[in-house]
C-alpha cells in the first residue's frame, strides 16, 4: 500500500487534523462489516479523493463522519469531537460544522437560489420563516458566497430552472453558509459533463486551498480524481488499500483499489 505525508508547506507550525480516524468499522443492523479497519486522516486545506468500485464503502465512510452510519468500533474524531462518545447536542454541533454536497444538489427546486444558500445558515439563525425571515448579514453574506461560486445573477431564478453545473455551484454555496470547517462531497460531479465536472472539482479544490478546510470527495471517474486531488485514499472491499500524495500514486495502488473491477477511467493514465 502506497502511503506519504500529505501535501502542504514545508515550514510552518505542525498540522493537526480536521478528522482523524482510527480502525473504523461499521455494520449496518446487525449485517456484515461494510468498512472494516478505516484509517483516515484529513488536513486543513487538502482535498481528498475517496476512490473504490461500487460497494467498497466511500458513501458509508462519510456517512460515519457525520453519525449517519453506525460505528461498531475503533475512533473516529471529527473538527474537534469524538464520534464514538459524544454528550447531548454535540452531534448536531458536528453537522453543523460539516458541509455536504451531493450528487443530486438536494435543492428545494421551488424555493429561489437566494433561499437555498441561506438554509445553509437556518443552524445558527434562529427561527425564520423561509421567505423573509433572514437577517440582512446573512442575506449579504449569501449573496457574497453566490458571487463567489459565480451565480449571483441567479440569486432570484427557482433553483429548479438552473443547470446541474449551476445547481451544484448553489449547493457549494449552502454548504459554505454554514463556515464549515470540513467539507464532505459525495460523488458530486456524477450527474455532470465533462466540463461542469471540471470546473466544480476546481471550485472545491479552491475552496480547500483558499478556507483551509479539507474536502474529502468521491468520485468514480479516477482521471478526474488524478487531475484534481492533492492525496488520494483509496478503499476496496471496506478497507483503506491506499493512501498517498497523488503525484506518488501509481498503476499498482489503482490496480490495488480496482484490480479486474474496472473504474471510468484509463489506469495508464496514472
Ligand atoms: N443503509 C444501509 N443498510 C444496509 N447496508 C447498506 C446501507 N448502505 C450501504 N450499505 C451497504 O454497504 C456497502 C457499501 O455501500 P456504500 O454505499 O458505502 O458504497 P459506495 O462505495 O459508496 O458505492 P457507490 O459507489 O455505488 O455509491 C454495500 O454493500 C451496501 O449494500
Amino acid at each position: 500500500m502506497a502511503t506519504g505525508t500529505p501535501v502542504g508547506p514545508a515550514v510552518g507550525p505542525p498540522r493537526l487534523p480536521l478528522v482523524s480516524v482510527r480502525d473504523l468499522s461499521v455494520a449496518y443492523d446487525d449485517g456484515p462489516v461494510v468498512l472494516d479497519g478505516v484509517d483516515l486522516d484529513l488536513f486543513p486545506g487538502e482535498m481528498v479523493a475517496l476512490l473504490g468500485s461500487s460497494g467498497s464503502g466511500k458513501s458509508t465512510l462519510m456517512k460515519s463522519l457525520t453519525g449517519f452510519a453506525p460505528i461498531t468500533g475503533g475512533s473516529a474524531r471529527v473538527v474537534g469531537y469524538d464520534l464514538t462518545n459524544l454528550r447531548r447536542g454535540q452531534l448536531r454541533d458536528v453537522r453543523a460544522s460539516v458541509g455536504q454536497v451531493f450528487q443530486q444538489f438536494n435543492l428545494v427546486g421551488r424555493l429561489s437560489v437566494l433561499t437555498n444558500v441561506l438554509t445553509g445558515a437556518l443552524h445558527d439563525a434562529g427561527p425564520v420563516n423561509l421567505v423573509g425571515g433572514f437577517s440582512g448579514v446573512h442575506r449579504r453574506r449569501a449573496m457574497e458566497l453566490l458571487d463567489r461560486v459565480g451565480i449571483a445573477h441567479k440569486a432570484t431564478a427557482q433553483a429548479r430552472t438552473l443547470s446541474g453545473g449551476q445547481q451544484q455551484r448553489v449547493a457549494i454555496a449552502r454548504a459554505l453558509m454554514q463556515r464549515p470547517k470540513l467539507i464532505l462531497a459525495d460523488e458530486p460531479v456524477a450527474s455532470l459533463d465533462p466540463r461542469m465536472s471540471h470546473d466544480v472539482l476546481d471550485l472545491l479544490h479552491e475552496i480547500a486551498r483558499e478556507d483551509g478546510i479539507p474536502v474529502l470527495v468521491s468520485l468514480h471517474v479516477m482521471t478526474l480524481a488524478l487531475e484534481h486531488s492533492d492525496r488520494i485514499e483509496g478503499m476496496r472491499h471496506g478497507r483503506m488499500v491506499v493512501s498517498a500524495p497523488t503525484a506518488r500514486v501509481d498503476t499498482t495502488d489503482l490496480a490495488a483499489i480496482y484490480d479486474d473491477e474496472g473504474a471510468d477511467g484509463d489506469v495508464d493514465a496514472a
